[in-house]
């Protein structure tokens, strides 16, 4: 099997201050301030040519952290992801530009990814189309709704005909019709070979339409397999997890923090 994408140990670490005045010390005096947190720790997994992972988790697991990483929008703080092929993110409002206009947005999207102004003048109007924005389109997207935005960032992800495709809850945000039209836009992605990482809530959507899932705890991978195989058991996690008290919340938080603690200091290699 052809390899489209290989994460390798993939540690992201976030300083947090619990003030403005930490983070500014901390500047001056690198190291001595603030809590480091890992939003995610030695994650390591490889996907297909051709496959649809699903990345599943709680709140705050690392999910969109590991897309950005992928999409090389995000640096890891160790660790190494390969990416064949060019991958196109899509995340609500990610990379997108408050200021300017969704034409100009599409325009500049197209120049950094390379293309030409004569494929630039011949995708502009199919990305418009596909978006069904009408004269929003020239409007700033700072005057956008976030399913707006999402329907840009969709329109042109998909448009660019990329190798890999990152979908991060781009479609938990759209109406159901354009949700519709681009679950079928990404079938045909699927169709054609091409790899897709799905980061969304609906369980629903991973199961029509991934082969694997990745499932994060706590910025490490709990599971990784396939659809059937993984998703009953988060599933049941999820159902077996709200039943806990806020107390029974936090001594399983703290359980998943030591041993976040054990695997940063023995990576899996
Ligand atoms: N720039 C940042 N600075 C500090 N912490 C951050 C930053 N970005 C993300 N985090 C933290 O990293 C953790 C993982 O965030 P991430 O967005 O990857 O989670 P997620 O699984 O996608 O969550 P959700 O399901 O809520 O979208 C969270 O605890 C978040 O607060």
């Amino acid at each position: 099997m052809e390899k489209a994408i290989i994460a390798r140990n993939i540690t992201k670490k976030y300083k947090l201050y619990s003030n403005d005045k930490e983070r500014i010390f901390d500047l001056i005096f690198p190291k001595s301030y603030g809590e480091d947190f890992y939003a995610l720790a030695d994650v390591s997994f490889q996907a297909e040519k051709s496959e649809s992972v699903g990345f599943v988790g709680m709140n705050g697991s690392g999910k969109s952290t590991l897309a950005n990483i992928i999409a090389g929008i995000v640096p890891e703080t160790s660790g190494s992801v390969e990416v064949y092929g060019q991958a196109s993110l899509i995340a609500v409002a990610a990379g997108l530009n408050g200021d300017l206009t969704g034409r100009d947005n599409i325009e500049l999207k197209l120049l950094m990814l390379g293309f030409s102004k004569k494929e630039i003048v011949e995708l502009e109007p199919e990305i418009i189309d596909f978006s069904e924005l009408g004269k929003f389109i020239d409007q700033p997207v700072k005057s956008y709704s976030s399913g707006m935005r999402s329907r840009l960032g969709f329109s042109i992800s998909v448009n660019v005909n990329p190798d890999i495709l990152i979908i991060d809850e781009a479609l938990s945000v759209g109406d159901k019709a354009f949700a519709e039209k681009s679950l079928d836009k990404m079938k045909e992605f699927k169709s054609e070979g091409k790899t897709m990482i799905f980061v969304s809530h609906s369980l629903g959507q991973m199961k029509r339409f991934c082969d694997k899932i990745l499932w994060l705890e706590y910025g490490m991978i709990r599971k990784y397999g396939t659809v059937e195989e993984v998703l009953p058991q988060y599933e049941e996690f999820l159902n077996e997890f709200k039943k806990l008290s806020g107390k029974e919340k936090e001594a399983y938080k703290e359980e998943a923090m030591v041993k976040q603690r054990e695997m940063l200091k023995n990576p899996v290699l």
